[in-house]
């Protein structure tokens, strides 16, 4: 549905989009995530045929956005991060508004914009001005208004800036179950990825222009932090710091790399390996005599993604 190859997009000497390569599937929800200035508005600029790529290709519905930018924006919703709406009309009156640029004829316009108003929890506020309408109203107003013409996908950009937790929510499911329910094509593109990965299916790690990842969240992790260490963190029973008799008890343990302990809380140590170790770790410390309370794996997951790539954390520069 979306075919992004070897898509790049330079502003002068910088490189917004750096050779960028993607496929989403019909149906599929998909969330280009990144900090801000990765270079996702950019890229869905592109895929709108509202920027003109540097180099590369970009097909949206199987429409070339590039050459034919118009038979694009027919078939491809796109809520940007601030919808303009006629303040001073109603949001069933904006709807309308939308389907008459749409040449819908006013029958069905008025049913479809009644029926999508419902769906999108704003029956009771149709009537109401959209200037009156809060953040997350207002993103719900511009999902109906991108659906009012049926479009084979939809490209929201941000579309959870500025709205509380329970409007994030409320929006994010409603994103899932119209597609669902209606088979349709989702990109979003977010620097939040907490909250977008719930209801996507494949989300892309989208750093400095370049694709870092592609995947689930679960494959994005297994993808990020491959080659890093293993972690495993023991905790021993007693009083006093337990950290110089387990760097003893380990250090015959082959494959340990480092063995730590945070000032705050000695009980607990931190011991990388190279490699899966586990078992040889806890029978050097039961071993040496020590009360092992416990033995886990450390599993880098979102927290990881998070503080890595979205806060300016450890940035790793190898792309897909
Ligand atoms: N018209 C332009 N001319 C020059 N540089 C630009 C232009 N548009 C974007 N850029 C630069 O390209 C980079 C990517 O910008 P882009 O807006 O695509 O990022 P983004 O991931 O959407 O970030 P944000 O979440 O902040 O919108 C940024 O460094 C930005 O300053």
């Amino acid at each position: 549905m979306i075919q992004l190859t070897n898509l790049t997009k330079m502003y002068g000497d910088f490189t917004a989009v750096n050779n960028l390569s993607l496929s989403i599937s019909p149906g599929e929800i998909f969330g280009l995530l990144g900090p801000n200035g990765a270079g996702k508005s950019t890229t869905i600029l592109m895929m709108l045929g509202l920027a003109e790529p540097t180099s590369g290709k970009v097909r949206v519905c199987g429409v070339d956005s590039t050459r034919q930018p118009l038979l694009v924006k027919r078939r491809v919703g796109y809520l940007p991060d601030d919808v303009g709406f006629y303040e001073d009309r109603t949001g069933l009156e904006n709807l309308l508004y939308t389907a008459e640029l749409n040449r819908i004829p006013p029958a069905e316009a008025r049913r479809r914009a009644r029926e999508l108003l419902e769906r999108i929890g704003l029956k009771e506020a149709a009537e109401k001005r959209a200037g009156t309408y809060s953040r997350g109203m207002r993103q719900r107003l511009g999902l109906a208004d991108v659906l009012m013409k049926k479009p084979e996908a939809i490209i929201l950009d941000e579309p959870t800036l500025g709205i509380d937790p329970e409007g994030v929510r409320e929006l994010l499911q409603l994103i899932r179950s119209l597609s669902r329910d209606e088979g349709l094509t989702v990109l979003l593109s977010s620097h939040q990825l907490h909250q977008v990965q719930q209801i996507c299916d494949r989300v892309g790690l989208f750093v400095r222009g370049s694709l870092l990842a592609l995947g689930t969240v679960e494959e994005l992790s297994a993808q990020l932090f491959a080659g890093e260490p293993l972690v495993v963190e023991a905790e021993i029973g007693g009083d006093g710091s337990p950290l110089a008799a387990v760097t003893e008890a380990l250090a015959s343990v082959d494959g340990v790399l480092q063995v730590v302990s945070a000032a705050e809380q000695p009980q607990l140590v931190t011991v990388s390996c190279s490699r899966d170790v586990t078992a040889s770790i806890a029978r050097a410390i039961v071993g040496a005599g020590m009360e092992l309370l416990s033995l886990s794996k450390k599993r880098y997951g979102l927290d990881e993604i998070y503080h890595r790539y979205f806060e300016g954390g450890k940035r790793h520069d190898r792309a897909v």
